[in-house]
C-alpha cells in the first residue's frame, strides 16, 4: 500500500474481464463515494454480478486498477483479506442460521472475526447488548428478536442477513438484489431500511425492479455490455435513449 491515491471509497478504472475470450467487463471504470449510496442496473450478461466478484476479490480482473479506501489495490488481495478491510457483501439468497433466534443470529455475526484469520473482538455482554438492540432497530425486527429465524419471512430473513453483515460494520456494502422475492410491502421497507444504512455506510446495490430503485432515490449506475453506459439519477437514464433500447424499452 502507498499514499492516498484517490479521495473515493472505491475506485475502478479500466478494468475488464474476459471468460473464454468473451469480455464480460470491458474497461468498467466507476467511483463510489464516501458516504455514497449508488444503485447498478443493466440487462442480463451487462456484468453486474461480475464487477461484485472483481471488488471481493472472487475474480481477478485482467486489466484495470480496483482501489478501495485511497490506496488499497483490491487486485492484490484475496476474499478474506478484502472483507477484513471492511467490504461485506450480501447475497441474493438469504443465508442465516434457521435454527437460531434473530438475537442470536446478529450475537454470532457479532462475535465472528471479519475472516477467520482476524483478531477475535471481546466485548462486554452489555456492550452486545446494546449493540443487538440498535441493530434490531435499524432493521425492524425488534419484536421478532426471540423468533426462530426459520420462521420469518422471505424478506425479513434478507433484513436479518443485512444486519449480520451491519455487525461487522463494513465500510462498503455490497447488495444483490434485494428486493427479488418480496412482496411490495416489504420492497418498500428495504428501500427505507438502505437509506438508513447509507446515512452512516456507503452502499452498492444491483438491483432489478425499478420500483425499488426509483424509491432509493440515488444515482444510478447504467451497465451494458461491461461498460458504464449511462449515469445519473433514475429519471434522466431512463429517458436515456440507448439505455431505452438496450434496457428499459425491452
Ligand atoms: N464464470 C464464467 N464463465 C463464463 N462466462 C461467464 C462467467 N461468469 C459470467 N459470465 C458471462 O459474463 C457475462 C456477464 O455476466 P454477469 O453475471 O456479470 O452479468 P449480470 O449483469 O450480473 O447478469 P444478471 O442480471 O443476469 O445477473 C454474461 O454473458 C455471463 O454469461
Amino acid at each position: 500500500m502507498t499514499g492516498q491515491l484517490t479521495t473515493s471509497l472505491l475506485y475502478l478504472d479500466g478494468v475488464s474481464v474476459s471468460f473464454d475470450g468473451f469480455k464480460a467487463l470491458n474497461e468498467l471504470s466507476l467511483e463510489i463515494a464516501h458516504g455514497e449510496m449508488r444503485a447498478i442496473i443493466g440487462p442480463n450478461g451487462a456484468g453486474k454480478t461480475t464487477m461484485m466478484d472483481v471488488i471481493t476479490g472472487k475474480t481477478r480482473p485482467d486489466e484495470g486498477s480496483v482501489l478501495f479506501d485511497g490506496s488499497a489495490d483490491l487486485t492484490a488481495l484475496d476474499e478474506a483479506a478484502i472483507a477484513e478491510l471492511g467490504i461485506g457483501r450480501k447475497f441474493q439468497r438469504p443465508t442465516v442460521f434457521e435454527g437460531h433466534t434473530v438475537e442470536d443470529n446478529l450475537a454470532l455475526a457479532l462475535r465472528a472475526p471479519r475472516t477467520v484469520f482476524a483478531t477475535l473482538l471481546h466485548r462486554t455482554r452489555t456492550a452486545e447488548r446494546e449493540r443487538i438492540d440498535t441493530l434490531l432497530e435499524t432493521i425492524r425486527l425488534t419484536d421478532k428478536r426471540g423468533e426462530r429465524a426459520a420462521n420469518l419471512s422471505h424478506g425479513q430473513k434478507q433484513w436479518l442477513e443485512i444486519g449480520m453483515l451491519l455487525a461487522q460494520e463494513p465500510k462498503l456494502l455490497l447488495v444483490d438484489e434485494p428486493a427479488a422475492g418480496m412482496t411490495d410491502a416489504e420492497t418498500e421497507q428495504t428501500a427505507i431500511l438502505l437509506k438508513d444504512i447509507a446515512r452512516t455506510q456507503s452502499v452498492v446495490v444491483v438491483e432489478h425492479d425499478m420500483v425499488f430503485v426509483r424509491a432509493l432515490g440515488v444515482k444510478v449506475t447504467v451497465l451494458h455490455e461491461g461498460s458504464v453506459l449511462a449515469e445519473g439519477m433514475l429519471d434522466h437514464v431512463s429517458a436515456d435513449p440507448r439505455v431505452i433500447e438496450v434496457y428499459l424499452g425491452r
